[in-house]
């Protein structure tokens, strides 16, 4: 079984398990859920750089990146660095994230926050909502069109920006709607961990032009931005290369920095 598998068999008990013992009904009565919502994709739209920095403590692909970097620092960091938004990782079991590190970046700045979650169920809308967050991911991969469709139309009613990610062209040709403001790119497989911008670039020319093209994972340089612009990309997702140094922050700001020399 490849990994993505176990993820999303080990999330679907974990989502049972919470909706007993948290009913829907609580997260609608956090203050969060009622508050208004920045967007990322047109921070995007408006942005010559579009960075979007994660805040990832480990994967499944690289055990450990950074354990000691403090979740309010690096939002704090990142948000002086002139990033278009943050994309925090909320699972524990793969990725040693939580709800309260997307709880406790809300409360640092003022970025737009993206839910990097692996959504199976509505559930996890509703609480994305309700912990403050303003975008969230669905994985074409893990989800049929159906659902697609469901999960974005549900976000889109809480004012929530929706990013699809795709890894091939089967997936992105079953996801295409008009409740998505942006389509991404893994270049990534979630099942193999193999990392090529290849991906990005073949898969562009098939993106329609009405949503905001986001390329994500294994990016490193100014040179990997500047090859991928040319194709479309207005967003460019950054994890690991921000992490895995002391100062995420400060990593962030020379990288912006350089792309606009
Ligand atoms: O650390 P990187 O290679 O810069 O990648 C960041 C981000 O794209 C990656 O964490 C990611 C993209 N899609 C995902 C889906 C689930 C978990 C993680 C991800």
């Amino acid at each position: 079984m490849n990994i993505l598998d176990k993820i999303v068999i080990d999330k679907r008990k974990e989502v049972n398990l919470k909706k007993e013992l948290i009913p829907i009904e609580t997260y609608e009565q956090l203050p969060y859920f009622e508050a208004s919502t920045t967007s990322l994709s047109k921070r995007l739209q408006a942005s010559t750089t579009g960075i979007i920095a994660e805040f990832k403590r480990k994967s499944p692909s690289k055990s450990i990146i950074n354990d000691k970097a403090l979740v309010e620092d690096v939002a704090i960091g990142y948000e002086k660095a002139g990033v278009c938004g943050m994309s925090i990782l909320t699972d524990e079991v793969y990725f040693g994230g939580s709800m309260d590190d997307l709880i406790t970046a809300k409360e640092h700045c003022r970025l737009p926050l993206l839910r990097k979650e692996f959504i199976i169920d509505e559930y996890q809308i509703i609480e994305a909502k309700a912990i403050g967050a303003d975008a969230i991911l669905l994985i074409a991969a893990i989800l049929t069109k159906t659902q697609i469709k469901q999960f974005s139309e549900l976000a889109k009613s809480l004012n929530l920006d929706v990013l699809l990610e795709v890894h091939n062209a089967e997936e992105l040709h079953k996801s295409i709607m008009p409740s998505l403001d942006m389509l991404g790119v893994n270049n990534r497989d979630l099942k193999t961990f193999d990392v090529s911008l290849e991906t990005s670039k073949t898969l562009s020319q098939l993106i329609p032009d009405d949503f905001v093209k986001i390329s994500e994972s294994g990016i490193s340089s100014i040179d990997a931005i500047k090859s991928l612009q040319p194709y479309g990309y207005k967003g460019f997702l950054i994890g690991e290369n921000f992490m895995k140094t002391d100062n995420p922050g400060k990593a962030a700001t020379t990288f912006i920095k350089e792309l606009k020399e």
